[in-house]
């Protein structure tokens, strides 16, 4: 590249002509991919990021967690479709837009999925599919450098873990805060009092239970660790990478089937110049599109990938009909009882902070003298991750409930036999992990507080879409519809979570001291199926912004829209790389797993295959 132009940059006539890699959008996957493919000093490559790269304390701060979701400026303003089976409400889809993409927005927590999730993914392949919990783990362990906490801490608060399951190379940390309140160890120990609940060493092991984890935070500067921090810098230092900001990329262009280059408009002020005419710039090698869950389905249809049907209401031309872009679209959805304990005895809790002033205040001392105690815990890190048998007496009905429907009939009316397939293949592989004690459906992060936290059904079976908007497929946001509950048996898997989340607050010995009361639903007004299913379609949200599965990696007969090596069917010289491409959802938090997918597709081996074809 010319030697004189900066790395980051914002002006388009800064930009060269051409690169080796083009990357669509400088979030957790594409700064990954971007600073690997750089590594050797050649490569040149290209991010376009929609946002800015912003030094903002809200994505820096860890107290708390919540700072970077909280600020609207770092966040795309979309509003999903009215779900029909949630009272017609519309929910807030957020997705980070800000170099790091949601990478620099989430609130950190630091899991995997179990290892059966990473082998029900191959398992849509082969039996020898390197999609598999050993295929992943090299690259789990390249993904994150993870430093254990600090001696006291790790002996006050009983927390256990295993460095073999983690690396110590990258630039992206897994720390841990220096504190932890012993209310989240007496939590956690609370599910002892329950029958068959595992217990984990390490959250990295692949195997679900009672576990801590870590979080995405640099332990020496106690601030967030993302793919900025962890990719970006690094690749900045390298004259063959370079980074363009607010640069909305409108479409991929082709030669052919070819993938050549994209073009892109300006943003000005956090919105796009719809009035700009679009620059372009070519790729010798490679379009990686890393736009994440919701932009990369919009990125590939405007572009002519896609159902043709969806493609064509929309007036785009179709290059190849693609029936899967866009659907198979999964995230997890949170459920909101409330729960307090009225004698949360365990001392000191997460309350403390707010009504203990003696402690508050030693807590705003340590922190501001070196950066300890409680602020810096972000949103925490114990949580339980269990099985459907271990927290649901109706696993085998429910199983068998399942393997037996009519699965396309819970997909829209006019959707495709091969997404058909695949979404039957994927409804057998769930009805047999409703049996397994080795994939998670259940997950409550514990507080440490009177006040219970995240509920999550960690499994959905519902599948929804995202498609261009027909109005203005460029302009618009995508039309993001979960089809919250479509799938009937949801429903009944989500009583089951509500139904355990109940015991362990109030039919628990282990947690009776405590006295928690039910604040929601309220025990005296649920006890019927149809009570519950009530509570459910009030206050239940389809996402825990987590979006996956809109560009799944599957083979073309099951509606896949990449294969193994993440290239688009149909085209050559285009790859997607980011959350789209999990045909599944995983047993937690996605962040962590984008980070393997980006290394493990990055990774030389799979160079080499690339540069072979
Ligand atoms: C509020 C929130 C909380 C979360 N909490 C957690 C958590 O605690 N733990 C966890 O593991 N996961 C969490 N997640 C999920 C996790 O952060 C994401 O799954 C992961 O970061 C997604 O990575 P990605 O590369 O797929 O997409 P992103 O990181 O979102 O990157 C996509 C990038 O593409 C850019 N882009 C989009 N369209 C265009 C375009 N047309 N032109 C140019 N650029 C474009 C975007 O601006 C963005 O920067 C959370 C997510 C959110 C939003």
């Amino acid at each position: 590249l010319n030697r004189d132009l900066p790395a980051t940059i914002v002006n388009a006539r800064q930009v060269q002509k051409e690169y080796d890699y083009i990357i669509i959008g400088g979030g957790t996957a594409g700064l990954t991919v971007a600073n690997r493919l750089t590594e050797d000093g050649k490569t040149t490559v290209l991010v376009l990021e929609y946002g800015e790269l912003s030094d903002s304390t809200s994505i820096t701060t860890v107290t708390g967690g919540f700072s970077g979701m909280g600020d609207g400026k770092l966040m795309y303003s979309i509003n999903s479709v009215p779900q029909v089976n949630l009272r017609n409400r519309t929910i807030a889809v957020l997705a980070g837009k800000v170099v790091g993409g949601s990478s620099a927005v989430n609130v950190m927590m630091t899991v995997r999925g179990t290892a059966e999730d990473y082998d029900r993914w191959g398992s849509f392949f082969s039996i020898s599919s390197h999609w598999s919990w050993n295929g992943l783990l090299p690259y789990f362990k390249r993904a994150l450098n993870f430093v254990p906490p600090n001696e006291d801490v790790t002996k006050s608060a009983n927390i256990t873990y295993d460095t073999s399951f983690w690396g110590n190379t990258s630039g992206v940390y897994a720390g841990w805060p220096s504190f932890q309140y012993a209310a989240t160890t007496a939590q956690l120990d609370a599910f002892r009092g329950l029958p068959d609940v595992p217990f984990v060493k390490d959250s990295g092991s692949g195997e679900p239970g009672v576990y801590w984890y870590p979080t995405f935070m640099d332990p020496k500067t106690v601030l967030r660790s993302y793919a900025r921090t962890g990719h970006h810098e690094q690749a900045k230092t390298r004259q063959n990478y370079q980074l363009l900001t607010q640069a909305k990329v409108q479409k991929i262009l082709f030669s052919g089937t070819k993938a050549v280059g994209v073009s892109w408009i300006p943003v000005v002020g956090g919105r796009p110049n719809t009035s700009a005419s679009p620059q372009t710039v070519s790729a010798r090698k490679e379009v990686i599109v890393a736009a994440g869950g919701v932009h990369s389905p919009q990125i590939l249809q405007v572009s002519g990938i896609g159902p043709r049907k969806i493609l064509s209401a929309a007036g785009i031309t179709t290059l190849v009909d693609l029936p899967g872009v866009g659907q198979n679209f999964q995230d997890h959805p949170i459920l909101s009882p409330s729960y307090q304990f009225t004698k949360l005895t365990v001392k000191p809790s997460g309350d403390d902070l707010r009504s203990n002033r003696t402690f508050s205040t030693w807590a705003n001392q340590v922190w501001s003298l070196n950066r300890t105690g409680p602020n810096s815990i972000a949103s925490g890190n114990a949580a339980a991750w269990l099985p459907f048998p271990v927290i649901s007496s109706r696993a085998s009905a429910l199983s068998e409930a399942l393997a037996s429907q009519n699965h396309p009939s819970y997909l829209p009316s006019d959707t495709h036999p091969t997404v058909a397939a695949g979404y039957r293949a994927q409804m057998l592989s769930y009805a047999s992990a409703l049996r397994s004690n080795r994939t998670a459906f259940y997950n409550l992060v514990l507080t440490g507080s009177s006040t219970s936290g995240l509920l999550v059904n960690l499994h959905p079976l519902s599948r929804g879409t995202i498609n261009i908007n027909p109005l203005d497929p460029f302009n618009l946001e995508p039309l993001v519809d979960y089809r919250a509950l479509s799938n009937p048996l949801d429903t009944s898997i989500i009583i089951d979570i509500l139904k355990y989340t109940r015991r362990y607050y109030l039919d628990n010995p282990l947690t009776k001291p405590w006295a928690a009361r039910e604040n929601s639903p309220g025990t005296s007004t649920t006890n019927t199926d149809a009570q519950w299913t009530n509570f459910i379609t009030q206050t239940m949200s389809p996402s825990e912004f987590h979006p996956v599965g809109t560009c799944a990696m599957l083979p073309l007969e099951l509606g896949g829209v990449v294969d193994e090596n993440l290239k688009v069917y149909g085209v050559e010289g285009l790859r997607v790389v980011d959350a789209s491409i999990m045909p599944t959802l995983i047993g937690g938090n996605t962040c962590q797993t984008v980070y393997a997918v980006a290394e493990k597709v990055s990774n030389q081996h799979s160079m080499i295959y690339w540069q072979k074809g």
